[in-house]
């Protein structure tokens, strides 16, 4: 399989340019707006074939992205995280043409980790829930994407949820919060704890990236997914399985 890789010079594009020729995958372009060290510099000056592209770069180029693969009828791998609510939407516009597998994590892991979680909220419908992530110094965007997509699992159980940012100053715990709070520090490749607690007993269900290579191999493994599939949004649910 022939394989664009947008966002070809970051930590994550990196990942994956090294990661799929090891695993049988070509490549067949690498972008990244530096345009350096072989790069195009846009998705439209390659138009060679190609039959996936994977985006790991920023949200602020959604609309480049998705009008190059809609236009080429390309299947997406949309990793990046941080989208506004309208650019998100540009995303879901697009999978009305072609198949687009969209998640903030790439990991089965935390796939995992969201169903347990969304049982737990089902389960301890009254008590309290905090996430908590940490990410290296260098992250652009807080809260992370999987923070919000964990914080999602709860509240498709408790549809009054309502998200907390952190906290400051004088404001009581109410208790349909989600507290949400980003640590960022170091070189921490990704980390995610949901707290559920009562009064007389504390769960904890956590997740903790050691290598990059995970969220790469399971990009690899969105786009193996991908070949072939209608047009919609498909996200890690569907490789998870029953
Ligand atoms: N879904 C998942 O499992 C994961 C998602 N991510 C997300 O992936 C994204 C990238 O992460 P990471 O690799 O750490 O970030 P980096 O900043 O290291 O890499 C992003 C790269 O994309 C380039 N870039 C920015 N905008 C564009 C554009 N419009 N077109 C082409 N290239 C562009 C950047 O260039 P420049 O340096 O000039 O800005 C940079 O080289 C983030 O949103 C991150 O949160 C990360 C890990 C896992
Ligand atoms: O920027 C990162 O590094 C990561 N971003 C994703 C997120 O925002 O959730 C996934 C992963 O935790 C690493």
């Amino acid at each position: 399989m022939d394989i664009i890789v947008n966002g070809a010079r970051g930590r994550m594009g990196q990942e994956v340019c090294r990661l799929l020729q090891e695993d049988g995958h070509r490549l067949a372009a690498a972008v990244d707006r530096s345009g350096q060290d072989g790069c195009y510099a846009r998705l439209a000056d390659y138009t060679g074939p190609a039959d996936v592209v994977i985006d790991f770069s920023n949200h602020e180029g959604v609309e480049e992205l998705m009008a190059y693969c809609v236009q080429r009828g390309l299947p997406l791998v949309a990793a990046t995280t941080g989208y506004t609510p309208e650019e998100f939407q540009r995303i879901q516009e697009g999978a009305r043409t072609i198949p687009v597998f969209q998640s903030y994590n790439m990991s089965i892991g935390v796939a995992l980790l969201a169903r347990l979680v969304g049982q737990a909220a089902a389960i301890f419908g009254g008590c309290d829930v905090e996430i908590v992530e940490a990410h290296h110094n260098r992250k652009a965007d807080a809260p992370s994407g999987t923070a919000l997509l964990l914080a999602d699992a709860v509240k498709a159980r408790r549809p009054d949820a309502a998200y907390v940012f952190g906290r400051a100053g004088h404001h009581p715990r109410q208790p349909n919060e989600i507290g949400i709070h980003s640590l960022r520090m170091g070189n921490v490749v990704g980390e995610h704890e949901v707290i559920f607690a009562t009064d007389n007993q504390t769960i904890t269900l956590k997740h903790q990236a050691h290598d990059r290579a995970l969220f790469a191999e399971g990009a690899l493994a969105a786009a193996d997914f991908l070949q072939g599939q209608p047009a919609g949004l498909y996200h890690m649910e569907d490789l998870l399985g029953p």
